[in-house]
């Protein structure tokens, strides 16, 4: 039986003070609009809704130059609309930001975000490309590349039949890449996720069966993308490694140890998502389906085997209770329900979940994963060194 999941899993409410945007940066405004300004008025004003979400009807206008033809998603921080943009005469995928203080704040740290990855990009940097921003009637507008679905909507809309392992090879090798030049960068995403993993095209082809699902008598189809193309967005809770942090990040189910256990964090907490990224790819499936703390744990225990004892040793006030005296996780004593033990206890070993899924390159693709899934931080691999791994020597 598949367990019911949200669309979106949202990360953490933003919960640190950003710094204020910089005159400069206010001062960015969308250029060329002198023409299109009589043809293509702005609506009426209206209020925003009760959580500060921007209300439009399809087929108007933000700005003179920006038609909306659809809405694409919605997220924590506002809305993504597709636009028709009658300067570039593309279509772009503008979110539009709530107008909630916070929200906008925390908009100003992405778009400098987007902008440090633009600066230093020569092409190959696979995140998003922002093609402008600019502040519409309090929100904070930023218009990208429009892109196709993500990951996520990918295996939903295929019934979470899992990718071929060959293409979860072209995803990883491309996320690893993009993660590496991030961190060159000292830059670290910390909401990587099948959600903000988006393929660049949206076509697909349509091939017979999946073998997870195929029943008795009907014809099961699966769908692939055409081009193993990705890119990565949501740059909103991306962190400076040399900024102040807040203590927790990431979405619960790709959140790393050292974060649970109130051990700090940096670079490697994406390679742990990375490493639970590409198992739920091969699988269909999230890896540590929770939302408790404990559970969790327990989940990485059964996986992947002891937590080791320096970490239960050093973890943090709050995390304290999750251990006995002997710095061993606190399971199944401390479990809050029968369901949740018996949660913990349907997880197979890693080696076990990599052969039921996948056909070829089982050794070296588990060999990865316990590379990128290392409770200690500093053992964990880093992106450049995941990427020298035989998994990814196989030619593309
Ligand atoms: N460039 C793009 N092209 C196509 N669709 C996009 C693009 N950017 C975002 N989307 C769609 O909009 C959704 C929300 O975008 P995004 O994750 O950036 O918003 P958010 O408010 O920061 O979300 P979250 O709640 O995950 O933090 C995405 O999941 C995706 O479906």
């Amino acid at each position: 039986m598949e367990r019911e999941r949200t669309r979106k899993r949202p990360r953490l409410a933003w919960d640190i003070a950003p710094p204020q945007p910089s005159q400069s940066q206010r001062d960015v405004v969308v250029a060329g609009d002198e023409g299109l300004e009589k043809r293509h008025a702005s609506p009426p004003k209206r209020n925003d809704d009760r959580e500060g979400h921007y209300v439009f009807v399809l087929g108007e206008n933000i700005t003179p130059r920006y038609k909306i033809l659809s809405k694409m998603g919605e997220g924590t921080f506002g809305q993504v609309l597709e636009c028709w943009d009658r300067q570039t005469k593309e279509y772009v995928a503008v979110k539009v930001i709530r107008s909630t203080r916070k929200y906008r704040d925390a908009a100003m740290l992405e778009v400098d975000v987007l902008q440090q990855i633009a600066k230093n990009d020569r092409g190959n940097s696979r995140c998003v490309q922002m093609r402008n921003w600019f502040d519409y009637r309090n929100h904070i507008c930023i218009v990208f590349e429009k892109l196709g679905p993500s990951l996520f909507d990918f295996l939903k809309r295929n019934k979470y039949c899992p990718f071929p392992v060959d293409l979860v090879r072209e995803f990883g090798r491309q996320l690893l890449e993009s993660v590496a030049y991030m961190h060159e960068l000292h830059l670290i995403h910390t909401d990587l996720k099948p959600e903000n993993i988006l393929l660049v095209s949206s076509e697909y082809v349509k091939l017979p069966s999946c073998k997870k699902r195929v029943s008795s008598d009907e014809t099961q189809f699966r769908c692939l993308p055409k081009s193993s193309a990705i890119k990565l967005i949501d740059f909103g809770s991306a962190a400076f490694d040399n900024q102040s942090h807040s203590s927790i990040v990431s979405t619960r189910h790709y959140r790393a140890p050292e974060i649970i256990l109130g051990l700090g964090w940096s670079y490697p907490c994406d390679l742990w998502s990375i490493g639970c990224i590409l198992i739920e790819l091969c699988s269909g499936e999230a890896l540590f389906q929770t939302h408790e703390n404990l559970e969790h744990l327990a989940m990485m225990e059964r996986v992947l085997g002891p937590l080791p004892e320096h970490m239960a040793r050093r973890s943090s006030r709050g995390a304290e209770k999750y251990f006995r005296r002997s710095f061993r996780l606190n399971w199944p004593q401390g479990a809050v329900s029968r369901e949740s033990i018996r949660a913990v206890k349907k997880l197979d070993h890693l080696k076990d979940i990599i052969s039921r899924h996948v056909d070829t390159s089982r050794s070296s693709l588990t060999d990865l994963l316990h590379g990128l899934l290392r409770y200690d931080p500093s053992e964990r691999l880093t992106a450049r060194e995941a990427l020298d791994h035989p998994f990814f020597r196989i030619p593309a």
